[in-house]
């Protein structure tokens, strides 16, 4: 990968930090944010007569809002301990579950240091205090550290990823891009860049409502769609009313006989009027 930019740390700033905006405001200002991210690329998507004025007035609200880095850092402020931590503890303990991260057991038997990409990384030492058998490299689309690589994801490079990592983490990313087809390219993407000549893990973590409350997704919907892209269920986590739910998907070589064409369109899969509209296609391309 190129040379990251430069770019003044964070972490000393964040890792002092004391979250001193509430809860309440933090989790307003990225909801709006995420509605005023949706809105923009259905403009972009069908554009009409009244699209440009209606994408200034949005531009206008995010950058009042403080554009992606205010809500980078309230995303942090949530990630924060005070609120209940960030999501790598749960795939840590996963891993640990599998067998990662032991004490070798007898000469040759050593296991070697896996390799994670971390994908939306908003501080660069998440992983650090594993860093024995679990070394990571944090990408995200605005690098927040010299340590984090400003990297968009859906562009990675296929030859030099392709096969490459043992474990990818999507933590709360899919839900941040806007279009649904780039969802499922996300995870078609990581299912071709993790390994596959030995297992390998996707570890994936969405808001509970994405899956709990959406007209378009259910929990068996996704792992219909999982199973299609070529990915089997390991760990699960979430509790009815629960914020966050959590999955291990373990690659598989094989791929569910249902293939591509069944998510490639949005279907109601639930009725209601206060459902919300979290989707994730897939046209079917590995
Ligand atoms: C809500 S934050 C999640 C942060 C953290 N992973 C967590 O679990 O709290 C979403 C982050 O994903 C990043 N992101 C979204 N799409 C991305 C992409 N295609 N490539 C790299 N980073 C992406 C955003 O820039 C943002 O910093």
């Amino acid at each position: 990968m190129a040379p990251n930019k430069r770019k003044k740390p964070v972490t000393t700033a964040s890792s002092k930090h004391k979250p001193t905006v509430s809860a309440d405001v933090t989790r307003k200002t990225i909801r709006r944010y995420h509605v005023l991210l949706k809105e923009k690329a259905r403009l972009l998507n069908a554009p009409s007569s009244s699209t440009s004025t209606r994408l200034d007035e949005i531009d206008k609200e995010m950058k009042l809002l403080g554009g992606l880095e205010a809500y980078q850092e309230m995303s942090v402020l949530g990630q924060s301990k005070e609120r209940g931590g960030g999501s790598e503890k749960v795939l840590v303990e996963w891993l640990k579950e599998l067998g990662y991260g032991k004490p070798p057991v007898g000469k040759g038997k050593e296991r070697g240091v896996i390799n994670l990409l971390e994908v939306g990384a908003l501080r660069p030492d998440n992983y650090t205090q594993w860093s024995k058998w679990l070394h990571c490299v944090p990408i995200d689309l605005h690098s927040r550290h010299p340590d984090i690589k400003e990297q968009d994801f859906l562009l990675l490079d296929r030859t030099e990823n392709e096969g490459r990592w043992d474990v990818i983490s999507l933590s709360l990313v899919l839900n941040f891009a806007s279009m649904p087809l780039d969802r499922g390219r996300m995870l078609a993407l990581s299912h071709a860049f993790l390994r596959h000549d030995s297992p390998s893990y996707l570890y994936l973590v969405l808001p509970l409502p994405c899956v709990a409350n959406s007209r378009f997704t259910t929990s068996d919907h996704l792992k219909s769609l999982m199973g299609a892209i070529g990915f089997e269920l390991v760990k699960e986590r979430w509790r009815p009313g629960g914020k966050v739910a959590y999955w291990l998907w373990k690659r598989k070589d094989h791929y569910d006989s249902r293939d591509g064409d069944g998510f490639k369109k949005k279907k109601v899969l639930r009725e209601g009027a206060t459902r919300n509209n979290f989707a994730i296609l897939w046209d079917g391309v590995r």
